[in-house]
């Protein structure tokens, strides 16, 4: 049996984790920041959408620690570790297959330049969040297309099976690229319009204002899409965004919580990447409410990476950030 390595202990690779032992497949997780861990195993709870709970125990240890790699290798890190992970995917002459489950556009550009494996991109259609140290909760909505990006198409269906489960199921797409734009171009909505109005997903399907500026967003984002070739029609992104802001009410996208811990955000591969896209058109496309949108959010996560504290009477302070 092939087994698969997970690299990125988090929501979603715990979810794919459970899922996967509890199918009876063979899996190992690796830590992605860390590298100072012993291995060990690690019992992991997940609650499904029918309240169901399953648990699994998994060998865990750091991708550091490991040597080759012989089976499937899945990357469920946040897109900014990218640089690194492939870097030390590659330190191991790497060549085994390798599927990218994550928000954003171009994130496999890291691993096409380190790798010759073939490569895949996932786009997840499921939320997944940790409850505590041991449970996640997770929901997926439909089964997450997975499309060749680099190398073999004949590996697809292979690589579908071995992850596909009941409880997280993929499925294969010939061209996974206008599934990427239309998910992107719904982040660069939510992850910037939600942190910068400290709101929950669901503000688009009760706000007409909200949703009103969510369709210019997306037409400035569709435009640059379609000059790429890609089919998408903004109709089409408007009424999935409005999908996933009702089944999402009350939930805090992952942007706003990596903000009040002040921690990296993955906006640069949502907003900002669209606006580099549009610089390149010949001629360029200017995408002033997507940018603006995005320069907002990166600003409020460097802010509060800073650890600027807002007292409750008003004023600002910035606290001692000696590390
Ligand atoms: N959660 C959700 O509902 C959804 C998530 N996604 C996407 O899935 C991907 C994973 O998200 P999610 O699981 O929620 O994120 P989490 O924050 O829960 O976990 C991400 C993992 O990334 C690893 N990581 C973080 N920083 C670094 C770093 N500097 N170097 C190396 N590894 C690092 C950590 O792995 P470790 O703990 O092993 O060190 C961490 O556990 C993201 O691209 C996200 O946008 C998409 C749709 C829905
Ligand atoms: C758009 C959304 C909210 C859909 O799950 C998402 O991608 C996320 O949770 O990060």
């Amino acid at each position: 049996m092939n087994t698969v390595y997970i690299v990125g202990n988090g929501a979603i690779g715990r979810a794919l984790a459970v899922s996967l032992i509890t199918a009876g497949r063979q899996v190992v997780m690796l830590r992605g920041s860390r590298d100072d861990l012993p291995a060990r195993p690690e019992t992991i709870r997940l609650e499904t959408a029918e309240e169901t709970r399953l648990e699994a125990t998994l060998p865990v240890t750091s991708l550091r620690a490991v040597g080759r790699l012989d089976g499937l290798i899945v990357i469920a890190t946040k897109s900014y570790a990218n640089p690194t992970v492939a870097l030390a995917l590659n330190e191991k002459g790497n060549d085994s297959p390798i599927v990218i489950l994550q928000n954003g556009l171009g994130v496999e550009r890291a691993f096409m330049e380190a790798h010759n494996a073939d490569i895949y991109r996932c786009v997840l259609f499921a939320t997944s969040q940790p409850v505590s140290d041991e449970q996640v909760r997770f929901r997926p909505v439909a089964a997450s297309p997975i499309g060749l990006v680099q190398g073999q198409a004949g590996g697809l269906h292979t690589v579908v099976e071995q992850l596909h489960t009941a409880t997280f199921p993929f499925r294969a797409v010939a061209d996974i690229q206008p599934v990427v734009w239309q998910k992107t171009i719904i982040n660069s909505v939510f992850n910037s319009v939600c942190p910068l109005l400290e709101t929950d997903n669901g503000v688009f399907h009760r706000e007409e204002r909200a949703l009103a500026l969510a369709t210019e967003i997306i037409d400035e984002c569709v435009a640059v899409a379609q000059a790429s070739g890609i089919r998408l029609e903004s109709r089409a992104v408007v009424d999935n965004l409005l999908q996933i802001s009702r089944a999402s009410d009350g939930q805090l996208i992952s942007t706003l919580q990596d903000i009040r811990q002040g921690r990296k955000t993955e906006i640069d591969t949502f907003n900002q990447e669209i606006v580099r896209i549009a610089r390149r058109l010949q001629p360029a496309y200017r995408v002033t409410r997507t940018q603006l949108l995005g320069e907002l959010t990166e600003l409020k996560s460097e802010l509060s990476q800073k650890q600027y504290v807002m007292p409750p009477a008003g004023g600002m302070t910035i606290s001692d950030h000696t590390p």
